[in-house]
């Protein structure tokens, strides 16, 4: 069914009385359904009625999540906005301020628009509002997809100017994972990857797509396949409205044109509504776009069809000069920030907004917004989930990808593993067959302390890492591929075998080294109690790195934690010798629990011996159990109770 005659349909119905309630088609028929819950639906209809300009129920869907393919809108989706402000509260004035006034604009579908302007004039605001993304309290004027009023978010994708992809993985792995997670459960794989070859094809990365993105040691991608290859990610189901920041940013012109190229050809194809931000494209670039919106302090300082600014400036009396790039032209003469006289630079942007208020270009955008319109309907398309996939289904993708990624970074796995290897190899030297004697019984202790402290300090290696998968997850999330519980989860599934493989290796090469208790299940213990120590100190980690995501600052701040929590084990300073304020802090600190779990596990069940006094031959120096000299022996546990380690249960030390 075309819109035009489900707008008929609709309007019918009105007539009739009743209330329609429209569905578009879509490939997948289990998405074909109604697009909202109850709920919303009273309350869209209500506040359509409070605005009184929409008084009939009518309203139409397009499918139930933002990641639907919306084939049932094969003609595309207009987005027009007409007299729309954007205000804020001044932090130190508290009264409102306009950033942007009496904006109006259309594109269709098939058409791509450039917003430029100097820095600071408005553009990634005026962006913001069209994508739904600002307070909508804060926002005026009307928002129209197709001529009615409608929710823009729930039908476009906003696509970060960050090319957070993962560095590991290949171009056609990190689109395939977007494919994974943004296309219904139904749609078959093979039907996905047809997309993913499909988007690759059409972005020009067919030569690339099995090349790594690259990390700072593997050399990947250029910089143009990175940005197009995060761009062909985040756009993979066609959303019928594309909102770009600033996609060329950092590129060289040659890239950025040929990042524009994929993106204006994807429209045409799909016909698909572009709106993008852009700094000084260079003049091929710029040729590309259909659109142009030149925004100036928060006005509009042209509008229309890019063609038409060089002669619309000509009139203004500013011709561009043969050769020069048009882009150039029009942004040096709306910026007025090198002009040394405020008022005259006030003056210069005020005449070409009055200009361009007075202009035919003006009255004729008002004119086709005004076509598009149709009264009396309420464009409706909200989606019944923020994600196209389960819990289930998110946490399994993220699983398989977090595998990878754990299996084939070096600097934050394998590296790391060595390094405990060669630890332990230095441990096993340094305290090499301890033995069994009264003078031993320090080294065996410190020997456990530093097991625990030296490998639980180590998993400051793992902030970089982190940090660098915090961005990639921050954009994922933010274009709704899942939500944070499955990320979680994921990251801890993944996490144990790899801290379980950091523990076992530091046991099999330090324990029988350094010739602790010979026991077989004294060893897995020892083992278990390091893995324990490590996923607390690696979970600090990820903790302190989320709430503080800058580099040095935390691992300042996990090397402090650590640091504290050594002090406070109760191994430099007996615990009824740490300070009543510090002593809270023994009873939270993590090492404290596995360190004495290991003195437990290796003591218990040991004999040690002490030497005879020098000037009595038949009595023995024993510090331990019975101090009588009559002894030549005493137990583990005799030393275990001498330092108040007297009530360690292993199990409830280990929870
Ligand atoms: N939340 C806010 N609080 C205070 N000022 C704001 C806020 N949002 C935007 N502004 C101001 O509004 C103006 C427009 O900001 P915007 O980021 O849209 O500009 P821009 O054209 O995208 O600039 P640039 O090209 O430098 O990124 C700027 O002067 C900015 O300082």
């Amino acid at each position: 069914m075309l819109p035009a005659q489900m707008v008929q349909m609709m309007e019918n119905s009105y007539n009739n009385g009743s209330v329609p309630e429209v569905k578009y088609p879509t490939r997948y028929s289990t998405y074909a359904h109604t697009a909202y819950t109850a709920s919303t639906r009273t309350s869209m209809i209500s506040m359509a009625r409070s605005e009184g300009k929409f008084t009939p129920d009518v309203k139409v869907s397009i499918g139930n999540s933002k990641n639907d393919l919306s084939d049932g809108y094969p003609e595309g989706i207009s987005l027009a906005w007409k007299n729309v402000g954007f205000k804020i509260v001044n932090s130190k004035t508290k009264k409102k301020q306009n950033i942007l006034s009496g904006c109006s604009g259309v594109v269709q579908p098939g058409e791509v628009m450039a917003i430029m302007g100097p820095s600071g004039a408005g553009k990634s605001t005026l962006l913001d509002v069209l994508a739904g993304r600002k307070d909508p309290k804060m926002v005026s004027g009307q928002i129209m997809l197709n001529g009615v009023p409608g929710e823009v978010k729930y039908v476009s994708q906003y696509v970060m100017q960050d090319d957070a992809l993962m560095g590991v993985l290949s171009v056609r792995e990190n689109i395939q994972f977007a494919a994974d997670l943004c296309f219904p459960s139904h749609m078959e794989p093979d039907e996905k990857a047809y997309r993913v070859q499909q988007i690759i094809d059409e972005f020009g990365l067919k030569r690339v797509a099995d090349n790594k993105i690259g990390t700072v040691f593997v050399r990947g991608v250029s910089g143009g396949e990175k940005r197009r290859a995060s761009i062909a990610s985040q756009v993979i189901t066609l959303p019928k409205i594309i909102f770009l920041d600033e996609p060329t940013s950092g590129l060289d012109s040659a890239a950025a044109y040929h990042v524009m190229k994929s993106i204006v050809e994807m429209a045409r194809k799909h016909k698909l509504t572009i709106i993008a931000s852009i700094h000084q494209p260079s003049t091929e670039t710029y040729s590309l776009f259909d659109k142009l919106c030149l925004i100036g302090r928060g006005h509009t300082l042209y509008f229309g069809k890019r063609e038409n600014a060089t002669s619309y400036f000509e009139a203004l009396g500013h011709v561009c000069p043969p050769y020069a790039n048009p882009a150039d032209h029009y942004l040096r003469l709306i910026n007025s920030d090198f002009m040394s006289d405020k008022a005259e630079a006030e003056k210069h942007i005020d005449n070409f907004i009055t200009a361009y208020e007075q202009s035919k270009a003006h009255s004729s955008t008002l004119t086709e917004i005004r076509s598009l319109s149709k009264p009396n309907m309420y464009f409706l398309s909200r989606p019944t989930s923020r994600y196209a996939r389960s819990f289930f289904a998110q946490t399994w993708f993220l699983t398989i990808r977090s595998l990878k990624n754990a299996m084939r970074n070096i600097l934050m796995f394998w590296v790391r593993v060595a390094m405990y290897v060669c630890l332990a190899l230095l441990m096993g030297v340094t305290w090499w067959q301890v033995g069994y004697n009264q003078e031993n019984i320090q080294d065996r202790f410190s020997a456990h302390f530093f097991s625990v402290a030296f490998l639980a300090f180590m998993s400051v290696a793992g902030i970089p890492g982190f940090l660098e998968e915090r961005l990639v997850f921050q954009r994922e999330r933010g274009n709704n591929f899942y939500s944070v519980g499955p990320y979680v989860l994921a990251n801890t599934i993944i996490s144990i075998p790899f801290v379980m493989i950091i523990a076992a290796s530091f046991t099999v090469v330090a324990y029988p080294m350094i010739g602790l208790n010979s026991g077989f299940g004294n060893a897995i213990l020892f083992c278990l109690y390091l893995f324990l120590a490590l996923i607390v100190a690696e979970s600090m980690v990820v903790f302190i790195s989320a709430i503080i995501p800058i580099f040095v600052a935390a691992l300042t701040l996990v090397a402090f934690a650590n640091g504290f929590f050594m002090v406070v084990e109760g191994y430099f300073v007996r615990r009824d010798k740490i300070p009543k304020a510090l002593k809270p802090f023994h009873y939270v600190d993590y090492q404290k629990w596995a360190f004495e779990g290991i003195i437990q596990n290796d003591f218990i069940g040991l004999t040690f011996n002490c030497d005879k006094i020098s000037d009595n031959p038949i009595k023995y120096a024993c510090n331990y159990g019975d101090l009588s000299g009559n002894s030549s022996t005493f137990t583990g546990k005799d030393v275990l109770d001498s330092y108040g380690y007297n009530e360690i249960n292993l199990t409830t030390w280990a929870v």
